[in-house]
């Protein structure tokens, strides 16, 4: 199957009332562990790099990777995504490279550490919205800034985070500018901040309301209940991989991440597409020091490579499984061209629907 868009994907999870999980890759054995487990729960996907993961791998490397499983599994819908795009031309490279998706994360400027105002990032969102749509290419903004509501630190420890302390106004998306935001800049998906931040430690205790701002994501879905919300962060830091990571070596301080639940409830208010990178680090990361611990004589890369890819694979699918994407590739049974995406655009099909909420009217 062709690359599909995340518009048409986020569409079809609306309507049939499902989660995408959007899992990072930065190498090749991501990318076949996602799709090992697309495959078995027959479950379209999203796969996102971020600035790091091109650098790291690049786009030349990531676009024929890209190419090679959509080849070996033509029947798995796959949305390429570029995570936390900062500026424009992040954006229209990642567009090059073959990505039916990119975020413009401009809640942070250029720099990836400093708060955007405003009118920033109304102004860099518009301004690849309007590239971007001209070409059938979905985009991601993203209105207030990640950070957790325990310590007013933004989360830095990915090299993209705000830096210093925040206070709640930046750290909680506004759902009155949630709207402002849609209507001005006409995103496909809206990232929102909610408490979740990056990385492994995101709360020091099982998060209640207090530190896990469910019901700020319930009333910017009542507000926007046609809009396609994003949750960052949102790994779950499973209990039995810090185990597994501490057994074998590993220094994992105690911590909480989102729990599956809390996201399933999101599911329900308008959360469509589920960022997810820790939990599948921290699986490949434990099945490498548990072969490297127990055969220290081991140096065939396959050795461990192989149960970290097995690992991941268990985690995808079981992500896929919680947030009901299992069984949905089937269902989509064609895939807009990009050039069928840009006149579905330009007609004003797509544009920002504001309605009365779904519970509203029920
Ligand atoms: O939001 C993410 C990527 O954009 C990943 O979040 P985690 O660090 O919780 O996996
Ligand atoms: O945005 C966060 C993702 O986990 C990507 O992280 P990265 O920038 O280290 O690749
Ligand atoms: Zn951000
Ligand atoms: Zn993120």
């Amino acid at each position: 199957m062709a690359r599909i868009t995340l518009r048409q994907l986020l569409d079809h999870a609306a309507e049939h009332d499902y989660g995408v999980p959007a899992f990072n890759i930065n190498n090749m054995e991501q990318a076949l562990a996602i799709m090992a487990a697309a495959n078995e729960v027959d479950a379209p996907v999203i796969i996102q790099a971020s600035r790091g993961a091109r650098s790291y791998a690049n786009d030349v490397m990531l676009k024929h990777m890209m190419d090679a499983v959509t080849e070996i599994y033509p029947h798995i819908p796959v949305c390429v995504h570029l995570d936390h795009g900062n500026e424009p031309s992040t954006c229209m490279t990642a567009i090059q490279a073959g990505f039916t998706s990119v975020m413009m994360d401009g809640s942070l400027k250029a720099d990836g550490k400093t708060p955007g105002d405003w009118d920033y990032n109304v102004g860099v969102t518009k301004k690849v919205v309007e590239m971007a749509h001209l070409g059938g290419i979905s985009v991601e903004g993203e209105l207030g800034v990640l950070g957790s509501l325990e310590t007013g630190m933004g989360d830095k420890e990915d090299g993209h985070g705000a830096e210093g302390k925040l206070s709640h106004d930046q750290l909680l998306t506004n759902p009155d500018e949630a709207v402002k935001f849609v209507a001005e800049t006409k995103v496909d998906a809206l990232a929102i901040a909610m408490g979740t931040s990056h990385g492994a430690y995101k709360f020091t205790r099982k998060p209640d309301g207090n530190i896990l701002a469910m019901h700020v994501l319930e009333e910017i879905h009542r507000k926007l209940p046609n809009t396609h919300l994003v949750m960052h962060g949102s790994s779950s830091v499973p209990q039995d991989l810090q185990d597994i990571i501490n057994k074998f070596g590993g220094q994992m301080k105690p911590t909480w991440g989102v729990p599956v639940e809390e996201i399933q409830r999101g599911i329900k208010h308008g959360v469509r597409k589920i960022n997810i990178d820790t939990d599948n680090r921290m699986a490949m990361t434990g099945q490498i020091r548990k072969v490297l611990t127990e055969n220290p004589g081991e140096f065939d890369p396959r050795k461990y490579l192989k149960p970290a890819m097995d690992a991941m694979t268990k985690l995808c699918k079981q992500r896929l499984q919680e947030f009901n994407t299992a069984g949905q590739a089937s269902k989509i049974k064609r895939v807009f061209t990009l050039a069928e995406m840009a006149k579905r655009y330009a007609s004003g099909e797509l544009d920002p629907k504001f309605g009365a909420s779904r519970q509203a009217a029920e």
